[in-house]
């Protein structure tokens, strides 16, 4: 062989730096810890039964898969730490920001949505995701963030029909355009994240060059007890930078994992990703004097009613050793906040509380939180027993609340608001900020040609009626919009003869789209 390394990156050096760091094998056991013979391990013309060996080997091969994800089911994670760089206690007492130069442990899992396991994460339609783990003293902190700013609905009930409608159709077990459409055109405000989804913003140049939001408004405390109401953001400090849909098409065909292998290569090179961390302040805690909702996560605060404060920056260096046990296993909940950062009041939130235990729990048991990625720096409580992992099941302590032998005790904390916070939400229908997405944030005829060009491409096999009521839409957010998406898509549909069945493939030229660049 002429030298190869050309090809050869870090990840499939991994063995080799395994072996590196190994030097010799240790000696094989079984699960229970007694050493494996070698004549154990060859089987032929043997009596199975009698090998426990085998006998293992294979019940636990049947038995190794756990529930994916309900969504982003496809990732990644990293280690890293979290860096305060601006002095924010003004707005909070989260101790996690008290002193510029602090730093906190941070594990962050990058998702791919829409796109099963195996399926490819350079995908225009599939969202993504960065989700945050911060261990800090106070507990877990997540934030789970899109790489869009805005999320389809308000509504909880909506999950089901959402997922539904987005994934495969019951029967032929295909993602099918047609419920998809379906779906947007009956509850039209989702068509705003729709946009943002199927523009250059939902389909970034990597992992590393993506930004993430976690879309609520969250209510701050500070340590006198004034509030405040902000929207987190993580800015990814390359800046944005995105695929277009014939690079996504190419790269998906020969690497389906190319944001992962990116984002691993990257961090064993040195090379770290980072994100500045931002919070935008609502200019007023007086909610009463607001002229919109500032909790309705399908809109965007209008210019001039918040103010970008900096709060700190993760830096990710680290890769994981092991994904199952340290991301497939992570549970990230949007309900770990600490003192200093209150739940969003807002209905979806709520929707959401319950999800994610219920979700987690399904998928990796009531103590989820025992497994080691997901173990706070300190917890006390009284829970105990379940399906393991106990760990040690919190030895000899008093196990019920309230006590009179020291068990542990609330905390008292004078300047958490004693109010609850309970907003009315409304539910209209809004496009104005589709319509401010297609003209103000997609600058270039260019930007807006190929968000349209996505969205043919979610359409291309949807019947006329459904096409019909997208058609209505569009024009409903301007008419320009339509008429753009009108003549694209009659120039695809008049361009492009999708096959149907193999004997309909040209094996000289098998890229339909040939004629036409998107
Ligand atoms: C009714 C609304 C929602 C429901 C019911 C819901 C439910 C879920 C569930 C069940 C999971 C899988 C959790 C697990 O097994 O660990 C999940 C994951 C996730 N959700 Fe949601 N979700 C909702 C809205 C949102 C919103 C608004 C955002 C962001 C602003 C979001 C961001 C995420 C992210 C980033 C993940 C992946 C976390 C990871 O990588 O482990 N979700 N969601």
């Amino acid at each position: 062989l002429n030298s190869s390394d050309a090809n050869v990156d870090a990840v499939s050096r991994q063995l080799f730096d395994f072996r590196f760091k190994k030097k010799r094998p240790d000696l094989l056991t079984t699960s229970a810890g007694q050493p494996v013979h070698l004549e154990q391990t060859v089987n032929i013309n043997k009596v199975l039964l009698n090998n426990p060996y085998i006998l293992e080997s294979i019940k636990h091969a049947v038995n190794e898969r756990t529930p994916n994800r309900e969504v982003f089911s496809k990732g990644t994670g990293a280690y890293g730490y979290f860096e305060v760089t601006n002095d924010v206690t003004k707005y909070t007492k989260a101790k996690v920001f008290d002193t510029v130069g602090k730093r906190t442990k941070v594990l962050t899992r990058f998702g791919v949505s829409q796109t099963e396991k195996g399926g490819t994460d350079v995908s225009p339609i599939a969202g993504k995701s960065i989700s945050f783990k911060m261990y800090t003293e106070e507990g877990n902190l997540d934030f789970l963030g899109l790489n869009t700013p805005v999320y389809f609905y308000r509504d909880p009930v909506l999950f089901r029909e959402f997922l539904h409608a987005f994934r495969m159709n019951p029967k032929t077990n295909i993602r099918d355009g047609t419920s998809t459409l379906d779906f947007v055109t009956f509850n039209p405000i989702s068509i705003h994240t729709m946009l943002w989804q199927l523009s250059e913003y939902g389909l970034p140049r990597g992992f590393r060059y993506m930004s993430a939001f976690p879309c609520h408004t969250y209510e701050l405390y500070n340590d006198h007890g004034e509030s405040f109401f902000v929207k987190f953001k993580f800015i990814s400090e390359l800046g944005f930078d995105s695929f277009s849909l014939a690079e996504a098409s190419v790269i998906s065909s020969f690497d389906p994992d190319f944001y992962i292998r990116d984002l691993y290569n990257s961090i064993e090179d040195g090379n770290f990703p980072a994100w500045r961390v931002e919070m935008d302040v609502l200019n007023t805690s007086n909610l009463k004097k607001l002229k919109f909702d500032p909790f309705d996560v399908t809109r965007i605060w209008p210019n001039g009613t918040y103010t970008t404060v900096e709060i700190g920056r993760v830096v990710l260096n680290q890769n994981v050793k092991n994904q199952f046990a340290e991301v497939e296993q992570a549970a990230y909940n949007p309900t770990n906040l600490v003192p200093g950062i209150l739940e969003p009041p807002d209905q979806l939130f709520r929707g959401r509380v319950i999800a994610y235990n219920d979700a987690q729990i399904h998928r990796l048991g009531v103590n989820r939180n025992k497994i080691r990625v997901n173990c706070p720096m300190y917890a006390r409580t009284y829970n105990r027993d379940g399906i393991p992992p106990v760990l040690d099941n919190e030895r000899d302590a008093v196990n019920y609340y309230r006590n009179s032998f020291n068990g542990p005790v609330p905390l008292l904390d004078v300047d958490r608001p004693k109010r609850q916070l309970v907003i009315e939400q409304s539910s209209s229908v809004h496009l104005e900020d589709s319509w401010r997405f297609y003209n103000e944030v997609l600058v270039t005829e260019a930007q807006k040609q190929r968000l349209v060009n996505a969205m043919v491409l979610v359409a291309i096999r949807v019947p006329a009626s459904v096409q019909k009521e997208l058609i209505k839409l569009l024009n409903a957010i301007d008419p320009k919009l339509a008429v753009r998406y009108v003549v694209t898509f009659e120039n695809v549909n008049n361009n492009v003869k999708l096959p149907q069945v193999v004997e309909d493939v040209d094996r000289k030229n098998p890229n339909p789209f040939s004629k036409i660049t998107l």
